[in-house]
């Protein structure tokens, strides 16, 4: 059993977190935090009890944590977890951060999108992007992963095995993306709230999202020069989901295309490619690990489609978080993730 402490667990990721780690056979939950519940049982927070014995929810302080838990899953904000993944990997641990803050592996460009100097630039070199199909070599030997966004998560994994393959041009890369509620995470604010959200669709930070390097980064590394792409992100009133419709220049045929993203994801337990002309829909990902991915060269442009769908709170974020940990402790990667959707 793996002695796992979830930072943050009063949150979405973190809910989703216990949620998945509950099921998972190799897992054991033994410490939980959160400043405003400390001191509260888990079972009386989040109406559940996963295991025979209860959890006191504690402060998020590093010596206890490393007290009780061999890996830690950080759920907070991003700009906090930086200082909680120092403390812990000084005391031993391996960390797994769903936060924004070690994906980018230059301090300068993680300066210039989060307006705040970087404490801890040594770490950015050291941390692993957690993006499993494509880092699953690397990820096995980290001690800090950072757990990718969840919009770069839908974009990269159908893009980034195009790229590398020279099957797609690596300029006017345009990523539309809608994403669900909970992406925004548990925080009460006027602009999240019922009223607001439903019945409405809205872009939001547009030419300025801050997961816009984050995928330039990958992008670049897979085509072997910089990239940069034109990214628009959307609320829509959903709890869970991202559909992110990706637009292309295709220097194959389709069926190429196809076929070389069917092999690339052949034994990838979580990435599905459909036929051409198959539209996923997030329905059919709600829930699970998953990614599905469509596409479709539309005949009169010439513009190659890609359709991605997955589930913020899982492939976007705790499932995803979890798979990285399967790769880190030596299990099989898919162990005790969920693969079938709750449809509808
Ligand atoms: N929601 C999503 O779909 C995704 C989220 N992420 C990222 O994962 C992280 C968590 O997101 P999410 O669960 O949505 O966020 P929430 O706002 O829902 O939860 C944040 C959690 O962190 C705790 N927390 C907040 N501030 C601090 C702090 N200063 N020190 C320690 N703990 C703190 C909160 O509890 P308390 O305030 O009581 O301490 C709470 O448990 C974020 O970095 C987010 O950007 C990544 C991918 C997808
Ligand atoms: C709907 C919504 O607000 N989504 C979040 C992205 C969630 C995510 O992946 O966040 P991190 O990069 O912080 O981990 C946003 O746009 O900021």
């Amino acid at each position: 059993m793996v002695r796992v402490a979830v930072v943050g667990a009063t949150g979405y990721t973190g809910l989703e977190c216990l949620r998945l780690a509950a099921a998972h056979p190799e897992i054991r939950v033994t410490c939980v935090t959160s400043r405003r519940e400390a001191g509260r049982r888990l079972s009386d927070y989040w109406g559940f009890k996963p295991y025979p014995e209860d959890l006191e929810i504690l402060p998020p302080e590093p010596e206890t944590i490393a007290e009780k838990a061999e890996v830690a899953l950080l759920c907070v904000p991003h700009g906090t977890a930086q200082e909680m993944a120092a403390e812990l990997l000084s005391r031993g641990l391996r960390v797994i951060d769903l936060s924004a803050d070690f994906r980018l592996p230059d301090p300068a460009l993680y300066e210039s999108w989060y307006e705040t100097p970087h404490r801890f630039p040594h770490l950015l070199s050291e941390a692993v992007y957690g993006l499993p199909e494509i880092y699953a070599p690397e990820i096995r030997r980290a001690r800090l992963v950072a757990n990718p966004g969840c919009y770069p998560t839908a974009a990269l994994l159908p893009l980034l095995p195009l790229l590398e393959a020279g099957l797609i041009e690596a300029e006017d890369l345009l990523v539309d993306a809608k994403s669900g509620v909970s992406g925004a995470g548990r925080k009460g604010e006027v602009a999240l709230s019922f009223c607001e959200v439903h019945e409405d669709f809205r872009a939001y930070k547009v030419a300025s999202h801050r997961h816009t390097p984050e995928m330039e980064v990958q992008l670049s590394r897979a085509a072997g020069r910089e990239v940069r792409i034109l990214f628009t992100p959307h609320l829509t009133p959903m709890q869970r989901g991202i559909f992110a419709t990706i637009y292309a220049r295709p220097r194959a045929p389709e069926k190429e295309i196809y076929e070389t993203l069917r092999e690339f994801y052949r034994e990838k337990p979580f990435v599905e490619v459909l036929p051409p002309g198959r539209p996923p829909r997030v329905a059919e990902v709600r829930g699970s690990n998953l990614c599905r991915i469509g596409l479709k060269v539309d005949a009169r442009t010439g513009c190659l489609l890609l359709l991605s769908v997955i589930d913020n709170l899982v492939k976007g974020a705790s499932g995803q978080a979890l798979q990285n940990l399967n790769l880190m402790c030596g299990l099989p990667e898919d162990l005790g993730l969920p693969r079938v959707p709750l449809h509808p």
